[in-house]
């Protein structure tokens, strides 16, 4: 045996991780929260498939980085979403992975208490003790699926999962999504290119086998039996929106000869709002006016909304974080988005459940 040291060279270092067993008998989901799982993934695959006349609303932080603020602001979804529930399903964005063009904070899994020190036992801890608790409120949950291994621990929680611009095009995340056992939204690439998520809603159709780990956390072929619920997430990218009609046209014909599921969610944040808070509710009211007259392909739609205004970048002190504030995009305030999601619920509440009749 060679005594050359070739391998982990430029690993710093490794540590044992709790397992994803462990960590359920730790934090397990209670009965009610299991309800809002299941409940809120068929309410979803029932607006997919045409038998609930809704449209379904993922909406929150674009990042969450401080729980306080997010069961605050659960708690008033949760009100919100009982009074529009008769025209609009809102799942809330409970997004702990980051995906970054470069470098930049990755969410709290990561790095859960935002100064470089990488707790992930603990952010996978505090992520899922979260998420219970939203379940718990009755408040169905939706976040992005970035890291292959995470969702052993946490998708039990989850109604509905996007894989993100930049992992749309991947095969780790078409494998690891054809195992998940929820709809999932793949989002069109940041170049704009449509290919890249009607090849993954294909890829994802299918089954796959590949690596990973299983609830021991051993090493495990994991062998999936493919996801029928992939849908398209149209985000904007090159610098160019594409939740206009002629863009969403386009995106129907492309699902069409491909043979897929014609399932549009529109995200009225990231390229389609150049990243401006102010031109998601422009967004909404688009969307809207397109259902009006005549669109039945768009079934969801994706905002990015906190209890305030804007973001802040992280500052070296926390105590100077501003509360309700994001850390990543910009997002609109609570009363920004309690009225849209109410002109929108008002605009289509007759009108939803004749479509497409
Ligand atoms: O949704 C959040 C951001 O758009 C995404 O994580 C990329 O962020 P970045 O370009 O600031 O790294
Ligand atoms: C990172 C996100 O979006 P995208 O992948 O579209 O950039 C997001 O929704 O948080």
């Amino acid at each position: 045996m060679s005594g050359k040291k070739l391998e982990n060279l430029n690993v710093a270092s490794q540590e044992p991780l709790i397992t994803p067993e462990a960590l359920k008998q730790e934090l397990p989901l209670s009965d009610k929260a299991a309800d809002t799982v299941a409940s809120g993934r068929q309410a979803i695959y029932d607006i997919m498939d045409g038998k609930d006349h809704r449209l379904f609303v993922v909406l929150g932080p674009c990042s969450i980085h401080d729980v306080e603020a997010a069961r605050e602001y659960a708690a008033r979804l949760k009100t919100l979403a009982d009074e529009v529930s008769d025209t609009l399903f809102l799942v809330m964005r409970v997004y702990f992975e980051k995906p970054r063009t470069t470098v930049g904070w990755k969410g709290l899994i990561n790095d859960p208490h935002l100064n470089d020190t990488f707790d992930i036992e603990q952010g996978l801890h505090i992520g899922r003790r979260l998420l219970l608790d939203i379940n718990e409120m009755g408040l169905p949950a939706a976040t992005e699926a970035l890291d292959p291994i995470s969702p052993q621990y946490l998708q039990d929680t989850i109604a509905w999962s996007a894989i993100g611009a930049r992992t749309t095009e991947s095969q780790t995340h078409r494998e690891m999504s054809s195992g998940l056992s929820m709809a999932i939204g793949f989002k069109n690439g940041t170049d704009g290119s449509l290919d890249v998520a009607v090849n993954a809603m294909n890829s994802v159709s299918h089954p796959h086998s590949f690596l990973g780990i299983d609830q021991q956390g051993t090493v495990a072929v994991i062998r999936t039996k493919g996801n029928n619920y992939g849908h398209v997430v149209l985000r904007g990218g090159g610098g160019k929106p594409n939740y206009d009609s002629v863009s969403v046209a386009l995106c129907e014909q492309a699902l069409d000869k491909a043979k897929l599921r014609k399932s549009i969610m529109v995200d009225c944040s990231h390229a389609n709002s150049s990243k401006d808070p102010a031109i998601q509710p422009l967004v909404m009211q688009d969307v809207t006016h397109q259902i009006l007259e005549g669109n039945t392909t768009i079934q969801s739609l994706m905002v990015e909304s906190h209890i305030n205004w804007g973001n802040q970048s992280i500052p070296e002190n926390l105590d100077e974080l501003k509360y309700g504030v994001s850390v990543t995009d910009a997002c609109i305030d609570w009363e920004t988005t309690e009225k849209a999601i109410r002109d929108m619920r008002e605009k289509l509440k007759d009108v939803l459940p004749k479509r497409g009749k």
